[in-house]
C-alpha cells in the first residue's frame, strides 16, 4: 500500500481568495509544484482533500469545480507531480441550498474524504501526511489516522500557532518539504 500526502486545496495549493472556482482567480503559492514534485519523487501518493462548501452555498456548481479540478491537475502532471486523486466536500450543515444541506461525514475536520481516498486507492494511512492550513484539516487527519498533521502558514504566510491536532508547522509546502523533519519521516515511512 502507498503511503499519502493528503494536500489541502486552498492556502496551500492556491492563494485563498475565497471561494475560488475559475482558473482566472487560481494563484498558485510558490514553491508548491516543485514540493509536490518532490513529495511524488519520495513516493507519496498526492491526494488533494478540500472543502468546497461554495457548491453547497451556490457560489458555483459542480461543473465548475470539475472544470478548475481538471486543469489543475494538468497542471500538476505538467511539473511531473500527478495527483493521484482529489476529493471534495460540497455540503455544509447550514448554509446550503437543501440538496447540499447536511452534516456529512466529509466535510473537515471530519474523515471521511480521507477514508474514502484511502479505500479508493489503497493508501496506508499510518504512513500518511496531511498539509493544511485549518486546524481542522490537521483534525481530520488526526481521525483518519494519519501521523504526521502539518499545519501551513495561509498562502504561504508565516508558520501559525500550534493546534492540538498539529504535529509540526512550517510557513509553507516547500519550507516543509525541505526540512530536517521530512526527511526524517521519509526515511521512518519507507
Ligand atoms: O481549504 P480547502 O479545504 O481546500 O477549501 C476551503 C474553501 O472551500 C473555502 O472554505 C471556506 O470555509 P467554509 O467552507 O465556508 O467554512 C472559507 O475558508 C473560504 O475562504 C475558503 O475559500
Ligand atoms: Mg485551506
Ligand atoms: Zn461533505
Amino acid at each position: 500500500m502507498r503511503r499519502a500526502a493528503f494536500l489541502d486545496r486552498d492556502g496551500v495549493i492556491n492563494i485563498d481568495h475565497a471561494y475560488v472556482h475559475t482558473i482566472e482567480a487560481f494563484e498558485w503559492v510558490p514553491g508548491v509544484l516543485d514540493a509536490a514534485r518532490r513529495l511524488h519523487d519520495a513516493g507519496f501518493a498526492l491526494v488533494v482533500v478540500t472543502n468546497q462548501s461554495g457548491i453547497g452555498r451556490g457560489y458555483y456548481d459542480e461543473a465548475a469545480f470539475g472544470k478548475l479540478t481538471d486543469w489543475m491537475k494538468a497542471e500538476f502532471e505538467r511539473a511531473g507531480a500527478p495527483l493521484a486523486g482529489v476529493f471534495f466536500c460540497p455540503h455544509h450543515p447550514e448554509k446550503a441550498l437543501p440538496q447540499y444541506r447536511q452534516a456529512c461525514g466529509c466535510r473537515k475536520p471530519e474523515p471521511g474524504m480521507l477514508l474514502t481516498a484511502a479505500r479508493t486507492l489503497g493508501l496506508d494511512l499510518t504512513k500518511s501526511v496531511i498539509f493544511g492550513d485549518k486546524p481542522g484539516d490537521c483534525t481530520a487527519g488526526a481521525r483518519a489516522g494519519c501521523p504526521e498533521r502539518v499545519l501551513l502558514g495561509t498562502d504561504g504566510r508565516a508558520a501559525p500557532e500550534a493546534s492540538a491536532d498539529a504535529t509540526q508547522t512550517f510557513r509553507s509546502l516547500a519550507e516543509a518539504v525541505s526540512s530536517p523533519w521530512f526527511t526524517q519521516f521519509e526515511k521512518a515511512t519507507r
